[in-house]
């Protein structure tokens, strides 16, 4: 279906459109916000209605799995129409599904999203390395040969909660740890592959506390990852375009923010916020 890699079509979609992801994140809250029913009728009206206003002006559209899931069936009946009127609209579907098994389960998760054969296909999947990055190979595989695309955490390094919440010593040890297995399986996995590789990763952006150090890049080898780095925190979670910058300095071309919340609580700005979000990340990602 496709004939270009992964790497290749989010890049010139990047270039094209400007550096942002649009989340569909229909959780029972925006739902209500938008005066519709907490039902797959409500939660198709809104996922739509986003399609509709931001299909052709963002880079990238990434639904949230588990609102979809939470209705059961009908619930995928609606994310299969939406993956399909995205198709439509020409831009990049990221599922945000967070997977990660062993052997032949992930193989069928990869299947099943990634196999462009299959009714949930899309561009690229979210998928999870808590089993170790080693367990992520066959979806890689998969995405590789489908010309599609995954996303993998790499840790938030900016704890949620931003600079109120206490630091764990512990629990930094481990989430840098983790990262560092991230970070290095996905470069092996991009090695060859230009402009982007199929491997990309995710970086919560909650706004730094005091104590971190304004740019991350000499603390990641991010400049080695020759991958994309989703970056969630836009928005609802504080975040500016400024603040990316400031954190990627090094690696801003690579960068795709990513944001929900703040351009979904009112159906008749959706696209205007879109817009507004999307030109301040270029000005400020722009090498
Ligand atoms: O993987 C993600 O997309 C993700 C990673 C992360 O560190 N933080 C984070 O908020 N997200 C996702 O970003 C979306 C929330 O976006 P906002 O409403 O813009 O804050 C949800 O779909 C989260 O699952």
């Amino acid at each position: 279906m496709w004939n270009e890699p992964f790497g290749t079509r989010l890049r010139a979609r990047l270039d094209k459109y400007g550096p942002l992801c649009v989340g569909i994140d229909p959780s029972p809250e925006l739902l209500g916000a938008w005066g519709l029913d907490d039902s797959p009728a409500g939660l198709e009206r809104f996922a739509r209605t986003v399609v509709a206003a931001v299909g052709d002006v963002a880079a990238v559209v990434k639904p949230q799995s588990a609102f979809f899931e939470r209705w059961g069936s009908r619930g995928i009946a609606v994310l299969e129409r939406v993956i399909a009127d995205l198709r439509e609209a020409g831009t990049m579907v990221l599922l945000d599904v967070k997977r990660g098994d062993t052997g032949s389960a992930m193989a069928a998760y990869a299947e099943a999203y990634l196999d462009q054969g299959s009714p949930l296909a899309v561009d690229a999947v979210t998928l999870s390395p808590h089993l170790g990055f080693g367990s992520l190979e066959v979806a890689i595989t998969k995405a590789v040969a489908n010309d599609a695309g995954v996303f993998v955490p790499a840790g938030v390094f900016v704890p949620a909660g931003g600079s109120t919440r206490a630091r764990d010593p512990e629990a930094d040890r481990l989430r840098a740890a983790n990262a560092g297995e991230v970070l290095a399986g996905a470069e092996a996995a991009n090695a060859g592959h230009a402009p982007l590789g199929p491997v990309g990763v995710v970086i919560g952006t909650t706004p730094p506390p005091p104590d971190l150090p304004p740019d991350l890049s000499p603390n990641l080898p991010l400049d080695r990852l020759g991958g994309a780095i989703l970056a969630p925190g836009l928005g609802a979670q504080g975040a500016s375009p400024a603040d990316l910058a400031r954190l990627f300095a090094g690696v801003r071309q690579a960068v795709v923010p990513s944001v929900s919340g703040a351009v979904l609580a009112d159906p008749d700005r959706v696209r205007d916020l879109t817009l507004r979000y999307r030109d301040e990340c270029a000005d400020h990602l722009s090498p």
